[in-house]
């Protein structure tokens, strides 16, 4: 024999209390969902609903009155008086279009504030007036009145729990239906005072010229988000009968934020904070929307995470990145200044969100040699990016690498190395590469055969100065003139490293240049990269005299080192200081 479930009435509400709601102020929700589905139900007569607080019934309860369908006896027992039973679903299981209730259990929630729960209506059906009277017990009485009530309708009174009478005086309650029912299509009074507004804040009024529909929901973002918004954004997904308004912060968000939208479903508030309604990359904006058509969980708190909303989703993501790239073309100023609040942020999301990632490829300024400009700008120039993970070492090749008509782009400031790798995990290894400063060495010209004789004779005139520096001179023609040497550190390991990379990612020429360079002769930690256009190293080239030649040299390292922005060691300050004051005192002398 099957026999069915038994419920325990009071593990019921506990439930509810402690797991499914957040709050006991749903209660007061839930009860003008109720109304309202009653008044949509009945499609017709007056579409009010009143509520009296306990200031206004004088005896501690609080009562709400509906102008809706009512109930018969036989629907008292069966929707009312069985947990999960609704009248709001149809067959197959779906939540019918025009009602907000869905679930059968949200009379329920007013066992949080109330130990009693009596109702009296009249069915627009029909049949004599009927009084229910629940406890929180789990008992129930149902008795056919026909005095009990005139007009159709229905009456919920409530009697307050021990602790919970504050919870239906008359200014919790005011503020409560305020926030959750202010935008229903249907009136409702509190005290005898009009709460609900007669339209959707975010809809242009007729007529309403933009700049004041814009300040209109600045102040309106202001009273309901806190911060003037950088931007308003109109919503309009008529799919799912969403309409509402996207407002840009105007400073730094954490990207990590929770995101908190205000969500109405079928003009009754879900929540403000709720989550879920834009892609994580746009953890800078808010929205205020109403919809039709998305679903709330049972607990009417979040939005259940079906394909509608992804859809939805979706759409509102492309929204605001059609504004974001019409910014970047139309106001570039503007957009600057929103990068400059949000770019840490959306390149931080970039390294996981590949939308984004094009984002800021397609706008966000990087500094190159080619000034500062978008990735997708530079990369159309150059097929690779090739780029340095260090500030300090941009700043050293950069010049260098310009006057080689090398591109190259400083990808040493947050996320941007790490981005420069995402890059080459979506769109393939030549997308981004970074810089091998032997690679540098490839592109500069041989020096001058005589000159170089020259130099190297200088610098076996200056002894071992380099030597003490782990250091090996290499003469070089290269631009700009100005520059006079130029140091490339680590050259061992640089050179071997290089060589590999190079080989399997550049021209064969390109390999078998380096490959030259990193011969066995040499086992020098750094390369001092001479210039031997520039007129200092020529005339280093001309010296006879070796303290002259030794003092010139050393300083030229000391120079490059300088210029390269590495950390000096207690022997490099020393050499610069010895450098220093012997050409200061050569100088004196004369
Ligand atoms: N004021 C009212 N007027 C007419 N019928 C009502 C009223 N309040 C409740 N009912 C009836 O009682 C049923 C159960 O209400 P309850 O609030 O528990 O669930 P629901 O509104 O159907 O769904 P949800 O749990 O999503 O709120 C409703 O489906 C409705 O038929």
């Amino acid at each position: 024999m099957s026999r069915s479930f038994g419920v325990d009435l009071r593990g019921i509400i506990e439930l509810l209390s402690q797991h499914l709601y957040s709050s006991p102020r749903v209660y007061v929700r839930e009860l003008l969902q109720n109304a309202t589905d009653a008044i949509t139900a009945r499609g017709e007569g007056p579409a009010r609903i009143v509520i009296e607080p306990a200031e206004q019934t004088g005896d501690g309860t609080l009562r709400i009155s509906d102008s809706g369908i009512g109930l018969t006896e036989d629907e008292v027992h069966t929707l009312l008086s069985t947990l999960g039973r609704t009248s709001k679903r149809d067959e197959l299981g779906f939540a019918r279009q025009d009602f907000l209730g869905q679930f059968g259990v949200g009379l329920l929630s007013c066992f949080l504030v109330a130990d009693e729960i009596r109702l009296v209506s009249r069915s627009a059906k029909g049949g004599p007036a009927v009084r229910w009277t629940a406890e929180g017990n789990g008992t129930y009485e149902v008795v056919a009145d026909d005095s009990a009530r005139a007009e159709i309708g229905t009456t919920v009174t409530l009697v307050p729990r021990r602790d919970a009478e504050h919870w239906l005086q008359q200014d919790m309650v005011t503020a409560l239906a305020k926030e959750f029912g202010e935008l229903l299509p249907v009136e409702v009074l509190v005290a005898q005072l009009r709460l609900t507004q007669p339209e959707l804040p975010w809809l242009r009024r007729p007529a309403e010229p933009d700049g004041d529909f814009h300040d209109r929901m600045s102040t309106y973002c202001e009273r309901t988000f806190g911060f003037r918004p950088f931007e308003v954004l109109p919503l309009n997904v008529p799919t799912v009968g969403l309409t509402g308004a996207a407002f840009v912060m105007p400073d730094a968000a954490h990207p990590g934020s929770r995101q908190a939208h205000r969500i109405y479903l079928k003009q009754m508030l879900v929540g403000d904070s709720v989550e879920g309604l834009l892609p994580d990359w746009a953890y800078f904006v808010r929205c205020a929307v109403n919809t039709s058509a998305l679903r709330p969980t049972a607990s009417r708190e979040a939005l259940y995470q079906d394909e509608t909303l992804l859809a939805v989703r979706d759409e509102l993501g492309s929204v605001l990145k059609d504004w974001l790239v019409r910014l970047g073309a139309t106001e570039p100023e503007r957009a600057t200044r929103l990068l400059g609040e949000h770019q840490l942020g959306m390149k931080s999301v970039a390294l996981v969100d590949d939308e984004l990632l094009r984002l800021v490829e397609h706008w966000l300024p990087f500094e190159t040699t080619d000034g500062h400009v978008t990735l997708r700008q530079f990369r159309r120039k150059y097929a690779s990016v090739l780029y340095t993970p260090d500030v300090d070492e941009f700043r050293q090749l950069a010049p260098v690498a310009q006057a080689q008509g090398l591109g190259l782009l400083n990808a040493g400031y947050a996320y941007d190395a790490e981005l420069m790798k995402r890059l080459t995990e979506v769109d393939g290894a030549a997308a981004a590469r970074r810089v091998v400063p032997g690679e540098l060495l490839a592109t500069m010209d041989n020096a001058d055969p005589v000159i170089e004789a020259d130099l190297k004779a200088s610098l076996k005139l200056a002894g071992a100065v380099l030597d003490r520096h782990d250091c090996e001179a290499v003469p070089r023609e290269f631009d700009p003139v100005s520059l006079p040497a130029l140091l490339i550190t680590d050259a061992d390991r640089e050179r071997v490293r290089d060589t590999e990379q190079i080989s399997e990612q550049s021209d064969p020429l390109w390999a078998q240049l380096l490959g030259q360079l990193s011969g066995p002769a040499s086992t020098a930690s750094q390369q001092l990269v001479l210039n031997t256009r520039n007129p200092l190293v020529r005339r280093l080239s001309e010296l006879t005299d070796p303290a002259l030649a030794e003092l010139t040299v050393e300083s030229l390292y000391v120079h490059a080192l300088l210029q390269s922005r590495r950390p000096m060691r207690p022997k490099d300050t020393a050499a610069l200081n010895r450098s220093f004051l012997d050409l200061l005192d050569r100088a004196v002398r004369r």
